[in-house]
């Protein structure tokens, strides 16, 4: 019994054995199968690419063929191309499904399994009938023998699996196989056939014209470009060129420099050494130049001294002298005023026999040496401290158109000089001025009688000129004249002048012009910048007193040729307009004022003299001239302040305490030259005619109005 199973044990043993013998075949089997899925596997990854390969060749070929019937054809085989890729997927799902399988232990037995297996089957059903005692072992036998049947069957039906799979695979494979040569051929036909571009190009070009237009003019764009470029590297060309050349022209000059540079070192050495040497020099040459200096310092100091000495010993003397000449001055003073006395009477003498001789016109027993006396008297003097009045009469000039003398009413005395006839109402009137011109009487003539007033503004006396008269008597010709006889103004400058030239020496002088016109009582300066703008007269600032016109400008002028400027801007900025009297009648009163500054350069005493010009805007009768609106205005405020300068003139004759001066811009402004101490000269113009008695009659009788008036000695402006 024991030995039975002892032999059943040993039996068994080999069982297990053979068993396990079994299960590496299996293991081998399976790795053997794994082997094959990875051929598999990899056939597949082959077709794979062999497909990509296929799809770029189609891109590539669909690219150069364009989309005609080569596209159709592409389309074709993509949608064959498609149809392998789904055999693919099929086929990878097998491959998978196969995997699946092979996981299972038992699914890779083989049909060459089977024999073994077969053997063992009958080696356990031998055993099974030499141990029918052994109960437990049977069992054991039973269990194994069914174990053994299931493992049968189950290999029986995967081994049908694998088969069905193998063939299956197999197929695939072959039918990809052949889709991938008929692919290959359709490819080579492909690339055999002839190139399709031109057609394709052409139907493009039917195809689509405005693609052909946008070619041609990239086409075109694209040769611009090109022989830009073309240009832009032959110009780089040239600049290369040049950059060699400017670099060999740098290279000379960098040697020419570097040349320079070592010359302008020696010389620099060479002028530090000369630097130092003068250096040297000059501090000797200082030092003997303060020796020098030193030594005359001394010398001039014992000079000083000795001067001051001097000085004290002069003091007394020049006190003694300034005794000597207040005392010369009061004895002057009082000659003037004695001498003034002696001239007043000399005029009553003179008058006395001229009015004798008006009564008794038969009676020419008196000499007229007389009226030379008082004319040269007053003339020589300019002082008597009367305003001196001359009367022109104006000649009968061609536009006056009057041949017949009858029609003159005016006539002079030729033996008497400062009485003037007119005949008014059927009686002859006497006037008896300070000197009457005949109306041939030239502007030379005129001017001589006033020459020595003129000067003394250089003295600082404060002169004052002014012609009165009725419109068109001539006024502007006797103060202005015409360029070929000039009148007072011009004259009086040019003498202003000359004698100024004649005095340069001690004193220093400077003269200015200034230029105003009133019109209709508002004053305008006629130099300045802008003639419309209107000025006022004002009191000075400075308490002294004296007027003055606030923006007024004056015009400093260094030799006569400017004052002939100055008087010309003057001239073009006067209103003139015409009326029914006279066509070029001013109707404005125009004041030129010359100052006169004059510095001694000794003593630093100064003295203001003012020369005024005036020209007086004609006096006309309203109702005569037939003026109306603007020019009624204007004749109205010119016998506005023409009679406030009768006003005035009253006023100081009877030497009244006030003058009223300021009811007009015209006697306001001449303020200054018609009070006390001052020179004034009044020319009455007088027309000849007829026509005009009335006006000449009415100006002479304020003319002798004037002539009584007196203004005192005359005073110097002096600080
Ligand atoms: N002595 C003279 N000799 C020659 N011509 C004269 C003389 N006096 C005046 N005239 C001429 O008479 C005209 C009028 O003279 P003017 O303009 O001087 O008069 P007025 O008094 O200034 O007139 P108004 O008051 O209107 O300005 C001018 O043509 C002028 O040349």
């Amino acid at each position: 019994m024991v030995e039975s199973i002892s032999t059943l044990q040993g039996e068994r043993s080999k069982l297990m054995e053979e068993v396990s013998g079994l299960q590496e075949e299996m293991e081998r089997r399976e790795k053997e199968k794994q082997c094959l899925a990875n051929d598999f596997n990899q056939q597949v990854q082959d077709l794979k690419q062999k497909i990509q390969e296929r799809e770029e060749e189609l891109a590539r070929l669909r690219m150069e063929t364009g989309v005609t019937d080569t596209e159709k054809r592409i389309q074709h085989l993509t949608i064959e191309n498609e149809s392998l890729k789904q055999s693919l997927s099929v086929t990878q799902g097998l491959l998978q499904q196969l995997s699946i399988v092979s996981t299972q232990p038992s699914s890779l037995l083989m049909k060459e399994n089977l024999p073994p297996l077969t053997s063992l089957k009958d080696k356990v059903c031998r055993l099974w009938l030499k141990v029918p005692e052994n109960e437990e072992l049977r069992m054991k036998v039973h269990h194994l023998e069914r174990h053994l049947q299931e493992k049968l069957e189950q290999m029986a039906r995967l081994e049908g699996q694998v088969d069905s799979l193998h063939w299956r695979k197999q197929e695939e494979v072959r039918w990809l196989d052949e889709r991938m040569r008929g692919l290959q051929l359709e490819l080579e036909t492909q690339r055999d056939r002839p190139p399709e571009i031109q057609y394709v190009t052409r139907t493009v070009e039917v195809e689509s014209p405005t693609t052909l237009r946008s070619l041609l003019e990239a086409e075109e764009k694209n040769h611009v470009l090109l022989e830009q470029l073309s240009q832009q590297g032959e110009r780089c060309h040239f600049l290369e060129q040049q950059l060699k050349s400017s670099e060999g022209v740098t290279s000379d000059l960098r040697h020419k420099i570097e040349a320079y540079e070592a010359e302008i070192e020696t010389l620099r050495r060479d002028l530090i050494a000369e630097i130092n040497h003068l250096e040297a020099r000059k501090e000797e040459a200082v030092k003997e130049a303060s020796a020098c200096s030193e030594l005359h310092l001394e010398q001039l100091r014992n000079q000083f001294s000795g001067v001051q000495k001097r000085l004290v010993t002069l003091q007394p003397f020049l006190k003694s002298m300034k005794t000597n000449y207040n005392s010369l001055r009061s004895q002057v003073k009082n000659f003037s005023e004695f001498y003034e006395v002696a001239i007043k009477e000399a005029k009553k003498q003179v008058r006395r026999p001229t009015l004798h001789q008006q009564e008794n016109p038969a009676d020419t027993s008196l000499p007229q040496l007389s009226e030379g006396l008082l004319g040269s008297s007053c003339h020589l003097l300019g002082g008597t401290g009367n305003i001196r009045v001359l009367c022109r009469v104006k000649p009968v000039t061609e536009e006056s158109d009057v041949e017949d003398t009858a029609l003159v009413s005016v006539a002079t005395d030729p033996n008497n000089d400062s009485i003037v006839h007119v005949t008014y109402k059927g009686k002859e009137r006497i006037f008896q001025l300070d000197k009457v011109f005949a109306p041939q009487a030239t502007q030379d003539e005129v001017f001589e009688e006033i020459e020595p007033l003129v000067t003394s503004c250089i003295d600082g006396y404060n002169i004052c000129i002014f012609a009165y008269g009725q419109t068109g008597s001539g006024k502007t010709y006797t103060m202005e004249g015409t360029s070929e006889t000039p009148g007072i103004n011009h004259r009086a400058l040019n003498i202003l002048f000359r004698e100024l030239e004649q005095r340069d020496g001690m004193w220093r002088y400077t003269v200015s012009l200034s230029m105003i016109e009133i019109y209709n009582e508002l004053l305008r300066d006629l130099l300045g910048k802008d003639p419309q703008e209107k000025l006022d007269i004002k009191m000075k600032p400075d308490g002294s007193g004296l007027l003055h016109v606030p923006g007024l400008r004056s015009m400093e002028v260094q030799n006569f040729s400017d004052i002939k400027k100055v008087l010309a801007l003057g001239k073009r900025n006067r209103v003139t307009h015409c009326t029914n009297m006279n066509e070029h009648s001013s109707r404005s009163h125009m004041l030129l004022t010359v100052t006169v500054n004059g510095t001694d350069s000794a003593t630093g005493a100064r003295t203001t003299g003012k020369l005024n010009l005036v020209d007086l805007a004609g006096s006309e009768r309203v109702w005569k001239s037939g003026a109306e609106g603007e020019r009624l205005k204007e004749a109205q405020n010119i016998n506005r302040s023409l009679l406030a300068l009768s006003d005035v003139i009253q006023a100081l004759r009877s030497k009244q305490t006030h003058v009223p001066f300021r009811n007009s811009k015209l006697t306001y402004l001449l303020q200054d030259s018609l009070g006390k101490g001052n020179k004034t000269v009044m020319v009455v113009q007088v027309s000849p005619l007829q026509e005009n008695v009335g006006e000449t009659v009415c100006s002479l009788k304020f003319a002798q109005r004037v002539c009584k008036v007196e203004l005192g000695p005359a005073s110097r402006k002096v600080e």
